[in-house]
């Protein structure tokens, strides 16, 4: 799904990760881990094409997306990503349906299949008939969980989630990894960037950054803190 190829960043003489190697397949999680400010942000937002690395390729179907123009970036952001973030990017002001209508229409469903994808999405993450309340009046781990709603819809083949856990409690936390490995068995390329020691331990493999390396997996191998 998306091989990573000796990847750098550097900002001015400051080299902030060197020579990075890993792939996710689709149906695979992968963990990037390290201390603050080791650059997992960075990475993943050069794999979301929001950020450039100074070297090296980052492969999707043979094609190096560090070298796509404009218009494939949109159409890669378009057909491929899904993005979650710690504090949710949702239209505050608006109902959860309408926030969810930004994906049916983006795919032009016709209105009658819309309204039943996104009540089909809002029943997978447990917020059945919620459609017409407000985003602020809802939870921190309901609106992540209206986000997640957003991916089910979207249907992307590679999720990049920046800190997805970071404000929500321990149940809300296991039910976002829930429904991320749910979306990783439906065939979804899923890299996550994170603390949380749960999220990390429930991953396929762990990528450390601040020592660009694979740590492990957490099939069956120990992962050092
Ligand atoms: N455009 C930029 N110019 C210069 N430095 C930058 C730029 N973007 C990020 N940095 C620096 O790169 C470092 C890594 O930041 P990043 O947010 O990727 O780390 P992180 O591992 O995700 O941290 P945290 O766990 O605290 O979220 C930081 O020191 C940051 O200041």
């Amino acid at each position: 799904m998306i091989n990573v190829e000796n990847l750098s960043k550097a900002f001015g003489a400051r080299t902030l990760w060197r020579d990075v190697n890993f792939t996710v397949d689709r149906g695979e999680m992968l963990a990037l881990v390290g201390p603050s400010g080791s650059g997992k942000s960075t990475l993943l937002n050069c794999l979301g094409l929001l950020d450039r690395p100074s070297a090296g390729a980052i492969r999707h179907e043979g094609n190096d997306i560090t070298r796509f123009g404009r218009r494939e970036i949109l159409r890669f952001r378009r057909t491929t990503l899904g993005y979650l973030f710690q504090h949710y990017a949702l239209i505050e002001n608006a109902t959860v349906a309408e926030n969810l209508d930004v994906v049916t229409k983006l795919r032009r469903m016709p209105q009658g299949k819309a309204g039943t994808a996104v009540a089909e999405a809002l029943d997978r993450v447990g917020l059945a008939g919620r459609g017409a309340e407000k985003i602020y009046h809802l939870s921190g781990g309901e609106q992540q969980r209206v986000a997640l709603a957003r991916l089910v819809l979207q249907r992307p083949s590679l999720v990049l989630a920046d800190e997805p856990t970071g404000a929500l409690d321990e149940a809300n936390a296991t039910m976002v990894v829930d429904i991320l490995r749910e979306l990783s068995k439906d065939g979804c390329a899923v890299v996550v960037a994170t603390h949380d020691a749960e999220v990390r331990d429930r991953c396929d493999t762990v990528f450390a950054v601040h020592e660009s390396s694979l740590i492990g997996s957490a099939r069956g191998e120990t992962i050092p803190s």
